[in-house]
């Protein structure tokens, strides 16, 4: 039986409209826009501070924004709604939140039972089996690693058939196995169609797992998919490098019409900015070869998220 039915609604899973949220004088989110399609994963990107928590509180009704409008899973975000809501996401928050003296079944079931779900010994053999958990049900939770106690976490996350699925930094904390196994586990879900908010200090994960992005910083800086995002902030632009420095590079690279710009790059490379990369490649190879150098590599300069996040949060020049 599969554990997450197709949603019938129709419109996104998430919409937020100019919404804000202040706590007295300080500001936690400020005119934040965005738009989550259903199916999916979306990643929230932002420094300590940035507001990112109490924007998947406040989504998830736990709070109360201070002004603007969203629609989650299809429902006004309103006090009248809140428990309407409620019954359509769940909420992963950082800390797991287990009872570390019961074993991985019984919390499930005692969370059933909290969550009124119907059926839910067919629901915690779903949840338990998506989450590659069915060996250790007996397992008391107290005893589990931390990777495996965030599994049980998603796994409670799981039981109410959640439409939107909140995970507030679900690999925070986990050695680079259990992160990649926790991953894993959500790229499953989301190929599930259920709706993956994410919050992440990881880029590389939400490289990964996002379909689109968006880096927050009280305000939201920028919404795209991690591609668009990397050309947009940065022109392309080819890295090379050589056996040696060579001794006059301005004049090696002067001499090309393809090449726009260039600066070192390390003792022996160089990154040249080009509009068109593949064209420029060959004639930047013979001028290099023209000019007696040992050529190891030439190759597209790649930006990661990593450098979009820093160039838009800390404004820090990636090149
Ligand atoms: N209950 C609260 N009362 C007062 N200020 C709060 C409250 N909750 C959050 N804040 C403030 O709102 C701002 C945003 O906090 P939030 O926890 O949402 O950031 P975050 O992006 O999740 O940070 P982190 O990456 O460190 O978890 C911070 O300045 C924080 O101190």
């Amino acid at each position: 039986m599969a554990l997450i039915k197709p949603e019938s609604t129709v419109g996104p899973a998430l919409s937020v409209r100019h919404l804000s949220k202040r706590f007295g004088d300080r500001v936690a989110f400020d005119d934040v826009c965005f738009e989550v399609e259903r199916g999916e994963v979306f990643g929230f990107l932002g420094p300590n501070g940035a507001g990112k928590t109490t924007t998947v509180r406040t989504l998830g009704t736990l709070l109360a924004p201070t002004s603007g409008e969203a629609t989650v899973a299809g429902l006004p975000l309103t006090p009248a709604n809140a428990a309407r809501i409620r019954r359509r996401i769940a909420i992963m928050p950082e800390s797991p939140g287990l009872y570390l003296r019961l074993s991985v079944l019984e919390n499930l079931r005692c969370f059933a039972d909290l969550y009124e779900i119907p059926d839910p010994a067919a629901r915690i053999g779903d949840a338990l089996r998506a989450m590659n958990l069915t060996g250790r049900a007996s397992d008391v939770c107290g005893t589990l690693s931390k990777g495996l106690r965030q599994r049980v976490a998603l796994a409670r996350a799981l039981l109410a058939d959640p439409q939107v699925l909140f995970l507030d930094e679900p690999t925070s904390g986990l050695d680079p196995v259990a992160a990649r196994e926790v991953q894993e586990l959500i790229d499953g879900l989301s190929r599930r169609g259920v709706t993956v908010f994410l919050t992440t200090h990881r880029l590389a994960e939400a490289e990964r797992l996002c379909d689109r992005v968006a880096i927050l910083n009280t305000t939201v800086r920028v919404i795209g998919r991690p591609g668009e995002l990397r050309e947009r902030l940065f022109t392309p632009a080819l890295t090379v490098r050589v056996a040696a420095p060579l001794a006059d590079p301005g004049q090696v690279f002067a001499g090309l019409p393809a090449v726009e710009g260039w600066r070192p790059d390390g003792a022996a490379g160089y990154v040249l900015e080009v509009s068109a990369p593949d064209a420029a490649a060959p004639a930047v190879t013979r001028a290099l070869v023209a000019a007696g150098a040992d050529v190891l590599s030439i190759s597209r300069t790649r930006h990661s998220l990593e450098d979009v996040y820093l160039e838009l949060v800390e404004g820090v020049g990636a090149g």
